[in-house]
């Protein structure tokens, strides 16, 4: 094996990244060294790319990007007996510590003390990646690369879309970006009809149409609300999951929600939010649900099984698959243009 290996680095506080050749890493106690088969773009790493305020506030560079991943054990650290060489792994990426009053209630998606990988630490850009053990998510070894790299992201989705019962219930969804795009794939595969989903940008209501969207709407030219309630009879849906972290759109769909329904809301928004809490909220005694990272570790086995039940159509999903890492600004900057879902480099050319 190489003693080198391409990454995608944040180099310096600065918009962009560099490719750079760096060290193949050596796995530490309670780590295990990967070979990346495929590793997929989130919108925090746009973020960390682009250097807004957030990653201006967390990021330290030089620190290699991603944290969405597929790979292959190829050495473990002291101490590791819970992975082997050989095992197929995806990461989860939020690092718990399992000893803060959240932990110890079993809510290890809102520890008090989490690090994110790929975040906090070097992550999976790059053809090897160290994957603290505790962390690793094992695959059954047929599962396809590009659709096992987006368990971390499907598993915001899994934890928006179920968060209460589907089946059978009329479901509006604001926002068809790549994590919406999966709401959607998560939804259609549990039962939910009709799917609305409520999206600007024209590329992204195509892209929510091929995955499984029953009806499409653009908020820019025409009242959501109004098209709602066209499509339920005027009863409002019984689900409104948010995927945009648009203001405008989270008032959108509690307006569109029918009273007694349940929302979930996973988008983040760019600034305080001011509603009508008594008439969009409390008087429709709307069940809400507030979404972060994924519950551990079931969300995982949810996840899991969706993708090998082969109900979830996530390949409309992925709309972009690079060979290296050599085009990298570019899947950026589509990304950043809103022209693509979900994108996947695969590290490796040969
Ligand atoms: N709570 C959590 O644990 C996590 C939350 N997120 C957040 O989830 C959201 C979705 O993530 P991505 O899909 O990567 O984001 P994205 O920014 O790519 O997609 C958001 C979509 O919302 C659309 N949109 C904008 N204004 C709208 C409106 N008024 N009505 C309907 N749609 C509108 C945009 O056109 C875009 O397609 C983001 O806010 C992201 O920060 C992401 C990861 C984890
Ligand atoms: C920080 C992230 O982007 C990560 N996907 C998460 O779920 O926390
Ligand atoms: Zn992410
Ligand atoms: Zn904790």
């Amino acid at each position: 094996m190489a003693e080198k290996m391409p990454a995608i680095m944040k180099t310096k506080p600065a918009y962009g990244a560099e490719l750079v050749e760096v060290d193949v890493p050596k796995p530490g106690p309670g780590e295990v060294l990967i070979k990346v088969l495929a590793t997929s773009i989130c919108g925090t790493d746009l973020h960390i790319y682009e250097w807004n305020d957030w990653a201006k506030s967390r990021i330290k560079p030089p620190q290699i990007m991603g944290h969405e991943v597929a790979g292959e054990v190829i050495e473990v650290g002291p101490g590791v007996d819970t992975v082997e060489v050989g095992d197929h792994i995806s990461a989860e990426t939020h690092i718990v510590c399992g000893k803060c009053y959240a932990c110890r209630h079993n809510r290890y998606h809102v520890c008090q003390n989490t690090k994110i990988f790929g975040v906090d630490m070097d992550g999976v850009f790059a053809e090897y990646a160290i994957v603290p053990a505790q962390n690793a998510w094992k695959n059954p070894k047929d599962m396809k690369p590009e659709y096992a790299t987006l368990q971390e992201p499907l598993g915001n989705a899994v934890d928006t879309v179920l968060a209460g019962p589907i089946a059978g219930r009329s479901t509006l969804i604001t926002g068809a970006g790549p994590l919406g795009l999966l709401g959607i794939a998560v939804a259609k595969a549990s039962g939910a009809y009709p799917v609305i989903v409520s999206e600007p940008s024209e590329f992204r209501r195509e892209l929510a149409k091929k995955v499984g969207a029953d009806y499409v709407v653009n908020p820019f030219e025409e009242d959501p609300v109004k098209f709602v309630m066209d499509v339920t009879d005027g009863a409002g849906v019984e689900v409104f999951l948010e995927f945009s972290g648009a203001p405008k759109a989270l008032e959108q769909g509690l307006k569109a929600t029918t009273p007694g329904g349940r929302v979930s809301l996973l988008g983040l928004y760019p600034r305080d939010v001011t509603l009508d809490m008594n008439n969009l909220v409390i008087f429709k005694a709307l069940e809400v649900h507030g979404i972060t990272g994924r519950h551990l570790w079931e969300t995982w086995y949810t996840v899991s099984s969706l993708i090998q039940s082969g109900k979830l159509n996530l390949d409309p999903v992925i709309t972009h698959r690079y060979k290296g890492f050599d085009r990298f600004e570019e899947a950026f900057e589509l990304m950043r243009a809103g022209k693509t879902g979900k994108v996947v480099f695969f590290p490796h050319k040969r």
